[in-house]
């Protein structure tokens, strides 16, 4: 009698959270149409629930539900549903998501942009991270101020230092991307596969979106060339991780075309690799096209006759949603002309919708995660895993001594620079409203020091017009910062850079400052980097420090670091070119290897000399490293494959190398663990070095030890041949820790090729592009689409 009361009064209650969540864009599963529907029933599965939905929508009804904005089914008690959110470092302004103006949910934890965070290299602080952003996506879905699912993360490779977006990344390297975003997943999701996922994920752009507009070349209409083996190897990986290895809810087909077909149109991608090679095959994961992609497929692309077949073609796909409205103004035609069957688009609404099962949207309380409020936003701990996620990605690249630096009421600090005071500059793009921006200007005030702040000298076209209150803050002081470098304004979507230099005025600025002969130290800023030849030559300055974009604490980060409250650890996530690097390869070369018009890209296959290599970083103390002693040296290829027994061979466990890493300075600090195999093995030419494992060790003692245990897979061993398959080379090897190696193992793999992964090859071309808007170097520009594009995006 007691449990039917209990039975009875749970009822109850979940009526009464049903009635307050009526209205708000839930389904109402306790009274409303859909009640007797098995898509209200708990106990099917999330399969079974999405079909008995999609069963009862008419043809029409389907056609209307295929954009990012769906308006529903009324009649059906189906609330209307915004597809589209982002959450790139924090919830983030954007169609789906409804910021308050004042009070409760008027912000959200604003973290460090990604290409800081990649610097960190810490994948539990990024899963940390992520499942604070999740948490705070529940409490503003919970408040009916946004969806469930967020177009997160952006994880196409850093290759080329122009990018506009390349801060939306955590650098260049495909196995620290492919690391990061399966810690990243699993905070935002939840794991990889739990009843009720926190929120899903989409990774995105898929694939090998890396331009925004260069030399009259834009993504809208790009056809990146790209071999089998750079595809495979270099920019495949880290959607591998998504689909493949983090069981990522929903995917994102990107606006340029890969070797001839608009990626959105491409089955090939679409299904053979994605659905099919990666097993990313349950029905609640779905692809979303890239806003407006899927227009794109008829214009600029010109790849089908007809609107309607460039419909038809990306449904056919396999691109389940189209962000935008091109699908349902386009479809219903499409369909009467026969281009696609119903049950394709019944297939893609049920991935969709059952995908919303998963999240408990037809659930109420039942949902874990139905309780967070706002008391749950921007928490004090969410806070200081901001601050430390800025200060574990902060980069030391020069330091003569002068740093750490003891700042304090008696020292007088000439802060200058366009950075020097900045706000929502330090969020960089796809952020959200944080609930305070500390810039360095306030961080240094909070020190107690006497603080001579100017702005300037700028950016943009040379004026002096400003100089004058730099040179009297210069006099006033005794110590000179310099915060610039970059920023959103010659860096965004939409925007590449056409120089990697410092500006003139900056440069200008920056070395009559130094002419000042006072302590002088540099913080560079911005997501791409910069040529600092010219500060890291310049005797006057004492330190150069990174910053990316910090986020909404970056200015007390920024001070910590400098005045060795935190020591840095971080380490660069890309490499710093010399800035006549892009004069040697156009942006629209997509090939890693050296060849002709291209010296190579990232730190594996540049052929020139780095100012500052991927992975390079200081610290305020010294470090040291013993190797361990393998029992084996001498591997036998057919043996390692006999005891593989994964699906996936990649992911067999080769072995675990502990290095023993020592702090012999005498401030405690961070450790970033690198692991770099180099060799001769496997197709020439080879790579210079490639990461294979990385971790971070936190706090390492003055005078201490620690193991840095770096777990290494037959994938870590694998190199790519030119058919795209993964393979296990017999040759020496050598793994080394860190860029400027602290302790080396060799070992020796003997034996015939082993093939780890066979890639799947495109079929014969079936479809001819027209060639009237190809793109490629020295192409005539072509109208910009991005111009009226609101600001912020
Ligand atoms: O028209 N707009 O307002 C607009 C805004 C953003 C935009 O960019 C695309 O939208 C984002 C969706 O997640 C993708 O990462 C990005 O490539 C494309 C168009």
């Amino acid at each position: 009698m007691a449990a039917i009361l209990g039975g009875i009064a749970a009822l109850a209650l979940a009526g009464q959270a049903f009635a307050q969540l009526e209205g708000r864009g839930f389904p109402d599963c306790i009274n409303g149409p859909l009640k007797n529907n098995t898509v209200c029933d708990t106990s099917a599965d999330p399969l079974a629930r999405a079909t008995a939905l999609i069963s009862l929508f008419t043809l029409e009804e389907k056609l209307n539900n295929t954009g990012h904005v769906s308006p529903g089914v009324p009649r059906l008690g189906l609330p209307a549903y915004t597809w589209w959110q982002e959450a790139l470092h924090g919830v983030a302004s954007s169609p789906g998501v409804n910021f308050s103006t004042s009070g409760n949910y008027s912000y959200a934890t604003s973290f460090p942009q990604p290409i800081l965070m990649g610097a960190a290299f810490d994948d539990d602080l990024i899963t940390a991270v992520a499942t604070v952003i999740s948490t705070e996506a529940r409490a503003f879905n919970n408040d009916d101020r946004a969806g469930l699912d967020y177009w997160t993360p952006n994880i196409n490779p850093f290759k080329d230092p122009r990018w506009g977006r390349g801060q939306e990344t955590p650098g260049e390297d495909p196995y620290h991307l492919s690391s990061y975003v399966h810690a990243l997943i699993n905070g935002l999701q939840g794991g990889e596969d739990p009843k009720y996922k926190r929120i899903v994920a989409t990774c995105k752009h898929f694939v090998a979106y890396d331009m925004e507009s260069w030399n009259g070349n834009y993504r809208y209409q790009f056809d990146a060339q790209i071999d089998s083996q750079d595809l495979a190897e270099y920019y495949m990986p880290p959607f591998q991780s998504c689909a493949r290895d983090s069981n990522v809810g929903a995917f994102m087909c990107s606006y340029n075309a890969v070797n001839g077909v608009p990626t959105c149109a491409d089955p090939y991608l679409l299904q053979t690799i994605l659905r099919e090679h990666w097993g990313w095959t349950n029905e609640q994961q779905w692809v979303t096209s890239d806003c407006d992609a899927v227009q794109n497929i008829f214009l600029p692309h010109n790849y089908t006759q007809t609107r309607e077949e460039a419909a038809a073609v990306a449904l056919n796909a396999g691109t389940d949603l189209d962000c935008g409205t091109y699908y349902q103004h386009h479809l219903p035609a499409a369909f009467e002309q026969g281009l696609f069957n119903e049950s394709t688009l019944d297939m893609s609404l049920i991935r969709q919708y059952s995908s919303l099962v998963r999240l408990g949207y037809f659930d109420g309380d039942l949902v874990p995660y139905r309780n967070l409020t706002f008391a749950d936003v921007s928490t004090p701990q969410s806070q200081q895993l901001a601050l430390q996620a800025a200060e574990e990605g902060i980069t030391l690249l020069k330091n003569d001594g002068l740093l750490p630096m003891k700042i304090d009421n008696s020292t007088k600090i000439a802060l200058i620079g366009d950075w020097a005071n900045a706000t929502t500059q330090m969020q960089g793009n796809y952020a959200g409203i944080a609930p305070y921006l500390h810039s360095p200007l306030y961080a240094a005030q909070q020190l107690g020091a006497t603080v001579n702040y100017a702005y300037g000298p700028g950016f943009g076209d040379p004026t002096t017009d400003s100089w004058n209150s730099i040179w009297a803050a210069a006099n006033a002081s005794d110590i000179i910062i310099y915060v610039g470098g970059i920023d959103n304004s010659v860096e965004s979507e939409g925007m590449d850079r056409n120089t990697i230099a410092w500006t003139g005025t900056q440069l200008d600025a920056i070395g009559e400052l130094a002419m000042y002969g006072k302590p002088m130290l540099l913080f560079q800023m911005g997501g791409g980097q910069i040529d600092s030849s010219p500060i890291a030559n310049n005797p006057n300055i004492s330190a150069l420090l990174w910053g990316g974009y910090p986020g909404q604490d970056g200015g007390v980060a920024m001070f910590n670091i400098i005045t060795g409250k935190t020591a840095p650890a971080g380490r660069l996530p890309t490499t710093q070119y010399p800035a006549n690097y892009i004069a040697q390869v156009p942006m629209t070369n997509m090939s890693l290897r050296p060849g002709e018009n291209n010296p190579g890209r990232t730190y594996k296959w540049y052929n020139g000399t780095a100012v500052f290599e991927f992975g390079y970083g200081m610290h305020y103390t010294n470090f040291s490293a013993t190797a361990p002693t393998m029992s084996n040296c001498n591997f036998t290829i057919s043996n390692l494959m006999a005891n593989c027994t994964e699906q996936y061979k990649d992911r067999c466990a080769f072995t675990t190398l502990d290095f023993e890493v020592k702090n012999t300075g005498s401030v405690d600090s961070d450790y970033v663990a690198l692991g770099f195999l180099t060799g001769s093995f496997g197709p020439q030419p080879y790579p210079k070095k490639s990461l294979v494992k990385y971790t971070r060790l936190h706090g390492v003692s003055a005078g201490s030890s620690q193991a840095a245990s770096l777990a290494l897979t037959l994938g870590s061993l694998a190199r790519v041949d030119d058919m795209g398959n993964t393979v296990l080379y017999p040759g020496d090897y050598s793994l080394m820790l860190d860029t400027q190696p602290l302790a080396y193992v060799n070992f020796t793999l003997s034996g015939s090729p082993a093939v780890l992964d066979q890639w799947p090859q495109r079929p014969a071309a079936t479809h001819q592009t027209s060639n009237y808007f190809v793109g490629g170097f020295g192409t005539e520009p072509l109208e910009d689409p991005m111009e009226n594009v609101p600001a912020g995006y």
